[in-house]
């Protein structure tokens, strides 16, 4: 019997990983997954956005408006939750897949944990400041920067 052949590629996997953890988030209005992988294209880490750990998120804002007490405060965001969520020593020359384009704090901690690639989703803030000194910061740190190309292909999970 031929092998099956319609089986999903590495960047379907590791994005779709990456959107799955995306559900977990119970932020209301974005939901961000990441999914960091070795050269090998072994899964190390996965993150989604929502507040820290011990901190109540039914007790915490879940607004957006910064001229109040919001969400902003205490969210961590899903590249930095998978960051902190690795447990096995280096992340150096790892890939990081993300369902949207990391801001400037997480830049940050893309480049130092030794983040080599970041293969990106969406980019609906690319015109924001945080975006823009983002991508600057990551570009010039010799990170470079994929853009994800959907298949179309539709994955359907029962569950
Ligand atoms: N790359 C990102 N990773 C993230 O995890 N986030 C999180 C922070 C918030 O929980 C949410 C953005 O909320 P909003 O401003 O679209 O209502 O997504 C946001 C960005 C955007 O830079
Ligand atoms: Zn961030």
């Amino acid at each position: 019997m031929p092998k099956r052949e319609d089986y999903i590629s590495w960047d379907e996997y590791f994005m779709g990983v990456a959107s799955l953890a995306a559900k977990r988030s119970k932020d209301p209005n974005t939901q961000v997954g990441a999914c960091i992988v070795s050269n090998d294209n072994k899964i190390l880490s996965i993150g989604y956005n929502g507040m820290p750990l011990g901190c109540n998120d039914d007790e915490f804002s879940w607004d957006r408006d910064v001229t109040a007490d919001n969400k902003y405060f205490y969210i961590v965001h899903s590249e930095l939750n998978a960051i902190l969520n690795y447990r096995g020593g280096s992340l150096e020359g790892s890939k990081m897949y993300v369902t949207l384009f990391p801001c400037n704090e997480c830049a940050k901690a893309i480049i130092q944990s030794g983040i080599k690639e970041v293969i990106y989703w969406q980019d609906i803030y690319k015109d924001t400041r945080e975006v823009i000194a983002s991508k600057r910061m990551l570009r010039t740190a010799g990170v470079q920067l994929t853009e994800y190309i959907p298949s179309g292909r539709i994955v359907e999970l029962q569950m």
